[in-house]
């Protein structure tokens, strides 16, 4: 049997999901930093690094999903794309992600002033979230909607966080875990739309091996953002660390 012409077969839409999905093995969930977090390992500084480090990240999704919109001549596409701007600017009506996420910032004890002003975000963190926004500006609109996929696994994180960061961390007050549930129905929501346009557009095997390396390279953006913050908040050695306790970090330069 010619195992390398077989090799070359596309995989079926079932195989293909399947091997999406196995890639959870690999999601942010695994890294120590985010262990500690749900065993109750962290301490108020770990957990306030996190929350104004991933405040930009938060902030970058909505600049990253308007990028898909304007590339996508696909009018049905954005009808429902656009769903995501909203969830995270929020409309009339609706506060929305972004300021749901400055609401856990204040919970965790970081100020509105603090988490705006981009002072806690490590260039490490600036940098994986940039690739991110960048990947979807130059990407295919379906590229760069796929690479959302990583949101397959993330229902299972906002309730793992909803599960044990009370307990743990009592000092945090209740009403910064709205985020997290709010997040619960609009991850899956999400994920329906960006996994019926992925298994439709991805058909050849070359095809399919690409998106599979499109969405580890979403998996190494969030795992670099848990390295960084590793770096600074664990180990104890920010930028610049052998020279200055400042944040001597650039800010202020992009989506700002
Ligand atoms: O807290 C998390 O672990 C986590 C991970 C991800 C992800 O997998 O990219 C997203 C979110 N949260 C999230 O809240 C969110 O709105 C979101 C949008 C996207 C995306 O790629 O479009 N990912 C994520």
């Amino acid at each position: 049997m010619n195992t390398q012409a077989n090799d070359k077969l596309p995989m079926s839409r079932e195989a293909f999901e399947k091997a999406l999905r196995a890639k959870g093995d690999l999601y942010h969930t695994q890294h120590p930093y985010h262990i500690a977090m749900y065993n109750g390992q962290s301490t108020p500084e770990q957990i306030r690094g996190w929350v104004a480090n991933r405040f930009y990240y938060q902030i970058s999704i909505p600049v990253k999903d308007a990028a898909i919109m304007a590339n996508c001549p696909d009018r049905d596409v954005r009808r429902h794309w656009v769903q995501r701007v909203l969830d995270h600017d929020g409309y009339d009506g609706a506060e929305g992600g972004i300021e749901a996420w400055l609401r856990l910032g204040e919970a965790v004890g970081l100020t509105r002033e603090e988490i705006l002003s981009g002072e806690h975000v490590l260039p490490g963190v600036r940098f994986a979230v940039d690739a991110y926004i960048n990947f979807a500006r130059r990407a295919t609109w379906q590229e760069a909607a796929s690479s959302s996929l990583t949101e397959l696994f993330a229902p299972t994180i906002h309730q793992n966080r909803l599960d044990t960061w009370p307990q743990h961390y009592p000092w945090i007050k209740e009403e910064g875990y709205q985020y997290f549930r709010n997040r619960l129905t609009e991850a899956r929501r999400d994920v329906v739309h960006g996994l019926e346009i992925t298994l439709d557009h991805y058909t050849t095997r070359e095809q399919q091996d690409r998106m599979l390396e499109i969405l580890q390279f979403k998996l190494d953006v969030l795992w670099t953002m848990l390295d960084a913050m590793t770096m600074a908040y664990e180990l104890e050695r920010p930028p610049y660390h052998t020279v200055t306790g400042e944040k001597v970090f650039h800010k202020g330069l992009f989506n700002e």
